[in-house]
């Protein structure tokens, strides 16, 4: 599991360990793992002669990059510093200068000419995008063609939101100290980061057990997802139902249907108007067109992909959140559920938006959640005491009541952003919960498979379709299994 803190323990830890250390250890440690990435970054034996920028702000993120930028000029790249706020760290800056570094008053000339551009300019210290007087050098440190490596955070960014005020400094790589800030790994920041580079400096046995965000990796889903055993039968595996379609909509049933088949249930029972469609699709589906308390019993639902609006889907999302099962609404269903009614359940519920549908639920605008996608999903799973799953560039899934970590998926592709995935994905977490998992799991590891099978579908790169990443499924889970 890959873990982010916020900023506010980050600096705790810090302390307890700064106490225990002779003056200056902790800046060192980060240095030199900065300056061994850089290397690394440059290329072997391509140190010596190179050009490397420091952009230098006032605090001690421009003191790692000066502390740094002396490590390289003593390996013997040409190491030219601009100095960006109005003062910068004393000692790094006489580390560098009696390494051969110099300042410069030209940053323009420097950037022109460089390999390699360190950002030191804000770090965890940073409030608000670029000033003003930074920002042209940012630009032009953009344009250049050198390798831009944010040290800690790229400066503009906010650490714990991932929210982007004004202008920030985009990076090829970005190399972190101690821990993961969480925007690292959220958009709109984690887009201008690049690469992620953790550098160990001694703050792990100070840092608390639970995190702020975490990010599940291939083992963490290879030990969630459900297994057969030699006993399993369809019924212990899991039956999800799934509510979706409508004479409108009718391949969103046929699309969450896909999903729930491939995610682990033993089987899946659809209810619904286009059912001889369903069934036309996935012949293995139990269609079932009755009244809904001859339904038969489920583990879990999936409600509301393409069921449109007006009576009848009111009618039915009311059946379904009052089952004592989880309960996954999404897209349209997402029209019928109120805070209340989603309280008063007794069984889990899963609400899986879009940044448009949250912002609906929230009583806001989509720019304000894409904006601010921690805020966001955390506010809704408070509202709604339900786990919420935020589709997005980076989907993240939060727990009831909105105050423990957050899990953000790191599988995603721009390609999913394509009609009918979300119907996939709900049928997939459907499935999961209908199979045991505990909803954040089930999404979680809903949102990584999907993201996995969405880029086995887009092979080296291309446009996918919701079946090409239903079909990739399996194989996706193969991968996870068998790394
Ligand atoms: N605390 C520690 O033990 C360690 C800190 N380290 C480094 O120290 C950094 C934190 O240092 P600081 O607390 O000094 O803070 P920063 O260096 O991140 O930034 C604070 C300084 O930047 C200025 N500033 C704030 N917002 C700005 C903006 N938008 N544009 C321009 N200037 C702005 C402030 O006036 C202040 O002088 C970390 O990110 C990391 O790089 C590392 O050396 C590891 C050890
Ligand atoms: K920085």
């Amino acid at each position: 599991m890959r873990t982010a803190h916020p900023v506010e323990t980050v600096r705790a830890a810090e302390a307890e360990l700064m106490a225990l250390l002779p003056d200056g250890a902790l800046m060192r440690r980060a240095a030199a793992g900065l300056a061994a990435a850089c290397c690394s970054l440059l290329g072997k034996g391509r140190v010596y002669g190179s050009r490397v920028v420091l952009l230098v702000g006032s605090g001690d993120n421009g003191g790692d990059a000066l502390y740094a930028g002396a490590r390289l000029a003593r390996r013997g790249a040409g190491v030219t510093a601009v100095l960006l706020g109005g003062r910068a760290h004393g000692a790094g800056l006489a580390a560098l200068r009696a390494a051969g570094g110099r300042v410069t008053e030209d940053p323009y000339e420097a950037l022109a000419a460089a390999d390699l551009v360190l950002d030191g300019i804000t770090g965890i210290g940073g409030r608000g995008g670029l000033r003003p007087e930074a920002v042209p050098v940012a630009r032009a440190a953009r344009g250049s063609d050198a390798v831009v490596v944010a040290v800690d955070l790229p400066s503009g960014v906010d650490a714990d939101t991932g929210e982007v005020d004004g202008e920030a400094l985009r990076a090829d790589a970005t190399v972190t100290f101690g821990a993961y800030k969480p925007g690292l790994l959220v958009d709109p920041a984690r887009e201008y980061a690049g690469a992620l580079r953790l550098v160990d400096i001694g703050l792990g046995p100070y840092l608390p057990a639970i995190p702020g965000l975490e990010a599940l990796q291939h083992q963490d889903v290879a030990r969630l997802l459900p297994e057969p055993g030699a006993e399993s039968d369809k019924y212990r595996r899991g039956v999800v139902g799934v509510y979706a379609g409508s004479d409108r909509y009718r391949g969103a049933a046929v699309l969450a249907v896909a999903g729930a088949l491939r995610g682990g249930a033993g089987a899946v029972r659809y209810l619904g108007r286009v059912g001889d469609m369903v069934v036309r699709a996935h012949p293995e589906v139990l269609v079932h067109t009755g009244p809904w308390d001859a339904a038969g019993r489920v583990q879990a639902w999936v409600a509301g992909p393409g069921i449109g609006e007006g009576s009848d889907p009111e009618t039915a999302m009311g059946h379904v959140l009052a089952a004592d099962v989880p309960v996954l609404v999404d897209a349209d269903g997402l029209r019928h559920v109120t805070p209340g009614a989603v309280r008063e359940r007794s069984a889990p519920t899963l609400l899986t938006p879009h940044a448009g549908e949250a912002a609906a639920l929230l009583g806001t605008d989509r720019a304000a959640v894409e904006a601010g996608r921690l805020a966001a999903v955390r506010a809704l799973a408070a509202r709604y005491g339900a786990t919420v799953l935020l589709k997005g560039s980076t989907t993240l899934v939060c727990g009831p009541g909105g105050t423990g970590p957050v899990r953000v998926n790191p599988t995603g592709t721009p390609w999913l952003a394509t009609a009918g995935s979300g119907d996939v994905l709900s049928g997939l977490a459907g499935s999961l919960l209908a199979a045991g998992l505990d909803p954040v799991d089930a999404a979680s590891c809903a949102a990584y498979l999907h993201g996995l099978a969405a880029r086995r579908a887009a092979g080296a790169g291309g446009p996918i379709t919701a079946s090409g990443v239903a079909d990739a499924l399996p194989a996706a889970w193969r991968d996870i299994r068998e790394p």
